[in-house]
């Protein structure tokens, strides 16, 4: 692909997004029939909120997972940068208040929880809450989009260890929001953002009428995970596709980057990159890591790119690998390779982001059945439950829910309508 003139509009005008209702007869494998819930969980990462929170944090987020020493060490380091408070709670309490203001406009009478996988509010303490106050039935709302163990399973994981030490397992049902990748609620922010990016990159280079695309390229930016995690992602018995990239992770970010960029500008040049990798040196990660590439297509012997727009297209807000790993680390790459460059922002609370989520609750609810399951990529809609064994756990099975075959989650007992389970037709 190379630009002389450009092949897109320069005006900011972006194309609509191709959204697809129709349903995949692959992935409708995997789906639950309409229940009415009674409360929802909005499951995240969590952050430290103070000097004294930072070591703990860690400690949680790297418990049996192999982090050496010196890269705790070093992570701590871009957390006391800011005062040992991560961005990541500030934004899910306004995330959490937006969705209510949405519900509440929308009519729809869902209170929501939030809980975290590695600090306060903690997840067992949120079930626990929630099964106080008389609710059974619970739709969990993840803040991460994409599949893979970290993203999917993993939270998968902890609602099933929470229930079983809770001794809640018999008590609370907890169903899981699809991976919504590509919801156009969660892509619809980057294609605004990637537009006003490459016109605020055009203009920078001088050349606001597209004459020097060529010398532009935008980055899709995502977490690194291990390679093997990656070629486990989506990968089941009962999956009978196989994806780009060997890996679900690797072919939904290509996917979603597509039509990103079919959107904002066919003409210009981009590449997925990977970020804030982890582990043992000589374990494999997905590759090539954004500040490497940079210096390949950038450097001396590079490819003359002057101009890239950073896209962080595997996060949903401006958390610490937003803060630190783009904003601080790679826009100082770009300055010292002579790059103009700009991050885009996350969905964060974005108003179609807001109103993806209250969709995406809805095409799961019997009280306003919505069969429209709105997708912009082939591969999606992304299963309710996943396939068995998918996204496997390399460090030993651990108490799972929402995977077929699984009953653990499944049970209530009994203050909130019955609610048939099962495929639907
Ligand atoms: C795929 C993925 C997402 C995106 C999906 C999602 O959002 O869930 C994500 C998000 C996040 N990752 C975060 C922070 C950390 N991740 C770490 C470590 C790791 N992440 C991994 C993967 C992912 N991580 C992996 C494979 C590891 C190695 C350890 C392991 O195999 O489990 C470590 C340990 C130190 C280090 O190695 O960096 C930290 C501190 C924060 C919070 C930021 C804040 O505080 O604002 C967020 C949102
Ligand atoms: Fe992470």
């Amino acid at each position: 692909m190379s630009a002389g003139s450009p092949q897109t509009a320069v005006d900011g005008a972006v194309a609509p997004l191709a959204v697809s209702t129709a349903p995949n007869p692959v992935t409708s494998a995997g789906r639950l029939a309409p229940t009415e819930y009674d409360a929802i969980l909005l499951a995240s990462f969590g952050g430290p909120e103070g000097q004294d929170d930072v070591i703990p944090f860690l400690r949680n987020v790297t418990r049996g997972r192999g982090i050496p020493d010196e890269r705790l060490e070093e992570v701590s380091h871009h957390y006391r940068a800011f005062g040992g408070v991560s961005p990541i709670n500030g934004q899910n309490r306004q995330l959490k208040a937006a969705l209510e203001a949405e519900l509440a406009a929308a009519g729809i009478d869902l209170p929501v929880y939030w809980g975290n996988r590695n600090w306060e509010p903690y997840i067992p303490a949120t079930l626990q809450e929630i099964y106080d106050a008389g609710h059974r039935t619970v739709l969990m709302l993840t803040t991460s989009v994409y599949s893979c163990y970290s993203s999917c399973r993993q939270y998968r994981e902890d609602i099933g260890v929470a229930l079983t030490e809770t001794g809640l397992a018999e008590r609370l049902r907890v169903d899981k929001i699809r991976q919504y990748f590509d919801h156009p609620g969660f892509v619809a922010p980057f294609v605004e953002g990637t537009a006003a990016g490459l016109a605020t990159v055009r203009e920078a280079l001088g050349a606001a009428d597209g004459s020097r695309d060529a010398e532009i390229r935008v980055l899709f930016s995502t977490h690194s995970i291990p390679m093997r995690d990656a070629e486990a992602a989506g990968r089941s018995e009962g999956e009978p596709r196989s994806f780009e990239g060997g890996s679900a992770y690797v072919a939904q970010h290509l996917a979603n980057a597509r039509a990103i960029m079919a959107a904002v500008a066919p003409g210009v040049k981009w590449d997925l990159v990977y970020q804030s990798r982890s582990g043992a040196p000589h374990i494999p990660w997905l590759e090539p890591d954004i500040n490497d590439h940079l210096h390949a297509i950038a450097g001396a012997d590079g490819e003359g790119v002057k101009g890239a727009v950073i896209v962080p297209l595997g996060f949903v807000s401006d958390h610490m690998e937003v803060a630190w790993d783009l904003d601080t680390e790679a826009l100082e790459t770009c300055k010292e390779l002579g790059v103009e460059a700009v991050r885009v922002p996350t969905p964060g609370v974005h108003r179609d982001f807001v109103a993806g989520l209250v969709e995406l609750i809805r095409e799961r609810t019997a009280q306003g059945t919505v069969t429209d399951r709105p997708h912009v990529t082939e591969l999606g809609p992304w299963y309710d439950v996943c396939r068995p064994g998918c996204c496997e756990n390399f460090r030993g099975a651990k108490p799972v829910i929402a995977e077929e075959g699984v009953e653990l989650g499944t049970a209530h007992d009994g203050r909130s309508p019955a609610a048939g389970k099962g495929a639907e037709a």
